[in-house]
């Protein structure tokens, strides 16, 4: 039986690219501040580990299509500060580019934030693929993208240099004796590196946890590398069960490799549930989430010009190995035409059915606008009851798949509550995620350690790389 950890990725106005539109959503951004309290109110509630905030540093038109829920959004820094102060026991994990920031100022921020949360911040580490976020920070996109993983190792090594700079007993205030800190106990930061160069220390306490649990979110050889070396949680993008497990004993196999105990890095997937009373309320729900999503055909004179290109019946025809092109969006999908579909296509149809049940052969079968919004909308989607969620959720973690998930909610709030109302207390009746909090902070929560003070004591591999 594994306790799975279990965390909500908050996207203020709904993770699914039209979620925003169903009927009851939250979808003004100038609006997040009572939703983000909401969810995690309910969030702690429920006793999750912890509220998740990814970042995306550049906006446009075109995320409106695909991800609208970074279109204009909360700094997820000033987010997690935001609710350390109504919250008392959930984790709160803010992300970072390294790429764009300075290591001074985020070790400040982020200290700060776990002193103020009493030992619940936590650090989700990015290098950025987004080429506007250079322009954003006067950078040249193709430089920091060629170094982001050397700066990376550098600034992950700084951070935790910074967040040492105190001993845990550096901070006297004998009052009585007139010693407020012991000198010999705050240390530099003295890094020379290709990338960074800190001198510290840092003016900020060591935090709670001594170290941030520190997450890693990529793909690439060099991301897993990182995440192996440095990161407590890797969060990572997988197809389905089998990829997972691959990629988790590849990601643990690679801590081993670099010296620390493999068990100290927890791995995390992102999924996406739609929680019905019914398997067929589930459905409804994700058929009609589908259906709110535009395709390139929804504009006589073509979509403008920020519109994903993978999103229209011709990109679907690639895909089909049929061309559809000329046909109507709302065509039926019928079982004569599905025959001539090549093999992707034909799996293409039977996502279709799982999610939103309709069939080929059935009452209410797929249309072909179903089939582009299933090929072009990228959903790591659950559908089903609290007991079918919870079954899926067992099973990965039975089979070594996964040691917990970031859980992302389609529509804010409602399928948020019937995650966090519904599937939780199903997973706590299994056993496997606690009915209350087992500690403090949120490496409590993560069954992690606390780090040395790397100043005093060789850095331990699961703390990050030693660099020479
Ligand atoms: C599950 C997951 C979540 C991610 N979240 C973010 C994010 O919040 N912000 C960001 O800039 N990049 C995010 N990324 C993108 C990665 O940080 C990285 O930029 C991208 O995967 C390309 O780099 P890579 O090829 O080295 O992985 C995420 C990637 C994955 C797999």
């Amino acid at each position: 039986m594994t306790r799975l950890i279990i965390g909500a990725m908050v996207r203020a106005i709904g993770a699914y690219p039209s979620g925003w539109r169903y009927p009851g959503a939250h979808r003004d951004p100038r609006g997040d501040a009572a939703v983000l309290r909401r969810t995690a109110e309910v969030a702690e509630r429920a006793r999750l580990d912890y509220l998740f905030f990814g970042d995306w540093l550049a906006t446009g038109h075109d995320l409106e299509f695909r991800d609208p829920y970074l279109v204009a959004r909360i700094d997820p820094l000033s987010a997690v500060t935001y609710l350390a102060g109504v919250t008392e026991r959930i984790g709160l994990i803010a992300t970072a580019n390294t790429s764009y920031s300075d290591p001074f100022t985020l070790a400040r921020a982020t200290a700060s934030v776990d002193l103020l949360s009493g030992g619940r911040a936590g650090l989700n580490l990015v290098t950025g693929a987004e080429p506007r976020a250079a322009g954003n920070h006067g950078r040249d996109f193709d430089a920091a993208n060629e170094t982001r993983y050397d700066r990376a190792v550098e600034f992950e090594h700084v951070l935790r240099r910074l967040w040492d700079s105190f001993e845990d007993d550096a901070i006297v205030a004998d009052a009585a004796a007139g010693v407020f800190i012991d000198p010999s106990k705050l240390h530099a930061t003295d890094f020379e590196g290709r990338h960074l160069s800190v001198t510290g220390p840092l003016n900020v306490a060591r935090p709670v946890q001594g170290h941030l649990p520190i997450v890693h979110a990529g793909t690439s050889p060099r991301s897993r590398l990182f995440a192996a070396q440095n990161a407590d949680l890797a969060l990572v993008a997988v197809s389905d069960l089998e990829h997972a497990v691959q990629v988790r004993e590849e990601l643990r196999a690679l801590a081993f490799e670099s010296g620390r105990d493999d068990r100290t890095l927890k791995v995390i997937a992102p999924v996406l549930p739609i929680v019905g009373e019914t398997r067929a309320h589930a459905q409804s729900i994700a058929d009609e989430l589908s259906e709110l999503v535009q395709i390139a055909e929804d504009w006589p004179d073509g979509p403008p010009a920020a519109f994903p290109a993978n999103r229209s019946l011709a990109q679907l025809s690639t895909l089909l190995g049929v061309d559809v092109s000329g046909l109507s969006p709302d065509r039926a999908v019928t079982p004569a035409i599905v025959a001539e579909f090549s093999a992707p296509g034909q799996e293409l149809v039977e996502i279709v059915a799982e999610r939103t049940g309709r069939g080929p052969a059935g009452e209410r079968p797929p249309t072909l606008r179903h089939l582009v919004v299933a090929a072009s909308v990228n959903a790591s989607m659950i559908v089903g009851t609290a007991e079918d969620i919870a079954t899926e959720f067992e099973a990965w973690g039975d089979a070594g798949a996964v040691d917990g998930f970031n859980v992302l909610s389609a529509i804010q709030p409602a399928q948020f509550d019937a995650f966090a109302l519904g599937v939780v207390p199903e997973l706590q009746r299994r056993g496997v995620f606690p009915t209350e909090y087992e500690g403090e902070t949120l490496r409590d929560h993560l069954g992690l350690a606390r780090p040395e003070n790397v100043h005093v004591a060789p850095l331990v591999a699961s703390s990050g790389t030693a660099l020479a």
